[in-house]
């Protein structure tokens, strides 16, 4: 089928709905469902915005007769990875980076697994080809499927909270990390629970190993890849309170649009058909998985992109009030937007050389350079925060002495007008701005978006020992060795020789 409009989306919602409960009750149709049907709309727009004659040759390309999402392709030139890049930010855009979770990030973790297979067949009990048990053909078809029905994913890697001081065979209850039962001639079944999983109004939940990981053995029940539909019987989703509270978009401009959801997944004895297993008890290989198959720096290009999405509308914002409140001429006011600047400038300079210092991986993938990669997912979460706060110290009292749309409609009205009114804007334009500032940075939408920045990606401690790791301190080492060994110039040839 292709590349799918959004009412293809929406009706693919409504055919197989996601097992969600808000607020102690089933959401029966996330489509129209108060708390989920605005961000089911916005990710149809996304959807919408491959047919959008502006949008659709860098949103979607074409094979064999056929239009697919742009990020299906799989890259073989620095060129590809540039047109994916460029259809990471263009769905950013659309939420002006507070969406994380597009569905473009899983479909570049499915497409660099996919072409992986050997990585998922060196796993033991990976059967013959054509079997349903081949977990590298399994994994590819999968990537076939979700591509074909241009599908809409989530996925969920962490055990539930319960105690990090021991490990998932540790708990109260065997089953509190999800683990695998039994296996059956159908398939396996599993049972436990994952922490968390952004965009469950979805079609589909991708059960990847993560590195975390931690078991003694060599072969253990909680290491496990694969992929059932989020109605699967026995897969319940837990949302979260929704931000979303139904207000307009005037009063709430992100959170009544972009709530993408965060859920706890239980899996309640769940058949997980063979042809859907893509790994299965080796601890090795799942906690390799993501940076073995280069999953981790494709969906970091993702991530990058759309934080320069973000970043760049956390400058028109920070910008937008100093003209709105002309503060712009104070020399304070200009450091902190200049730090916007500076933090842009950085993430765009990181896309760039992860493009170009792009290499084909072992399976023939262009996969983006890991340097600015890792140098971007650790920057990022360090410097948003201080965004934040420079957005609250630019725009002060202002961001929250809102009136709202109904407000400005009441019989205070007239006052409002006069009193809220910018040097250089009306009371209704100065506030819409100030709401969006709101929504950024001090709502619970954006207190929510803290949070997200600091741990989408893992524990941001965990990621700087990661990086410190694998990162290839040695010819530094060397050089200053070198340099300190060095005990008198080296003498060039004198000019008069
Ligand atoms: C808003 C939002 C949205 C998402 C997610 C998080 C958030 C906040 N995540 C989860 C994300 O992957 C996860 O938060 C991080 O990996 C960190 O893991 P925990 O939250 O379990 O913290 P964890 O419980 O591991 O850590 C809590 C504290 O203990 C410390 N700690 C724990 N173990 C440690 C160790 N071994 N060494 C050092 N310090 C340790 C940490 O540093 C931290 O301070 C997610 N995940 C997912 O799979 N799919 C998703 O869609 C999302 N979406
Ligand atoms: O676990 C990892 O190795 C990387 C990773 C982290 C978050 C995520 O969403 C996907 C992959």
């Amino acid at each position: 089928m292709g590349a799918r409009t959004g009412q293809q989306f929406l009706e693919g919602l409504r055919r197989n709905p996601p097992t969600l409960y808000i607020d102690g009750e089933r959401v029966e149709d996330a489509t129209t469902h108060p708390k989920t049907r605005n961000i089911a709309r916005s990710i149809a727009g996304l959807y919408d915005l491959q047919f959008d004659p502006q949008w659709r040759d860098v949103l979607t390309f074409e094979e064999n007769g056929e239009r697919y999402g742009t990020s299906f392709l799989v890259p073989r030139s620095k060129d590809d990875l540039r047109r994916r890049g460029d259809m990471h930010k263009a769905w950013a855009d659309y939420s002006l980076g507070f969406m994380g979770r597009t569905p473009d990030y899983l479909n570049v973790n499915l497409m660099a697994a996919a072409l992986a297979t050997d990585y998922f067949n060196q796993c033991e009990g990976s059967g013959e080809e054509g079997s349903g048990r081949n977990f590298g053909e399994n994994m590819r078809r999968y990537y076939e499927f979700v591509r074909e029905g241009d599908l809409c994913l989530t996925h969920a890697l962490t055990n539930p909270q319960v105690n990090r001081a021991k490990m998932a065979s540790e708990m109260p209850d065997p089953y509190i990390a999800l683990g695998v039962v039994r296996e059956t001639e159908e398939g396996v079944i599993v049972r436990g629970a994952r922490m968390m999983a952004t965009l469950p109004i979805a079609d589909e939940i991708l059960i990847f190993p993560s590195t975390v990981l931690k078991e003694n053995a060599d072969k253990s029940q909680y290491a496990m890849a694969f992929a059932v539909p989020t109605n699967a019987p026995g897969v319940y989703f837990q949302c979260r309170e929704p931000f979303d509270q139904g207000r307009d978009v005037e009063d709430h401009p992100l959170a009544s649009r972009f709530d993408e959801q965060d859920a706890f997944v239980i899996f309640d004895d769940v058949l997980v058909p063979w042809e859907r297993v893509f790994l299965l008890y080796d601890v090795k290989l799942a906690n390799q998985a993501y940076g073995r198959t280069g999953a981790v720096l494709h969906m970091a290009h993702q991530v990058v992109c759309g934080k320069i999405a973000k970043t760049e509308a956390l400058l028109g914002v920070a910008q937008s009030i100093v003209n709105t409140i002309g503060s712009g001429q104070f020399q304070h006011v200009q450091q902190k937007v200049s730090e916007f600047i500076v933090t842009l400038e950085i993430m765009k300079a990181l896309r760039v050389a992860a493009e170009e210092g792009a290499a084909p991986n072992e399976y023939g993938v262009m996969t983006p350079a890991r340097g600015p990669l890792d140098a971007a997912r650790n920057y990022y979460p360090q410097v948003y925060p201080k965004l934040n706060e420079l957005i609250q110290l630019l725009g002060a009292s202002g961001i929250i002495m809102m009136p709202t749309k109904a407000d400005r409609e009441g019989p205070l009205g007239a006052q409002i007008a006069k009193y809220l009114q910018a040097g250089n804007a009306s009371a209704e334009e100065r506030l819409k701005l100030f709401r969006l500032a709101w929504d950024m940075t001090l709502s619970s939408f954006g207190a929510r978006q803290n949070l997200y920045e600091k741990h989408f990606f893992g524990d941001p401690v965990r990621m700087a020992s990661a990086l410190y790791e694998v990162y290839n301190k040695e010819p530094y080492v060397e050089r200053v060795q070198q340099f300190l060994a060095r005990r008198s110039e080296p003498q060039g040839v004198a000019a008069d020789d």
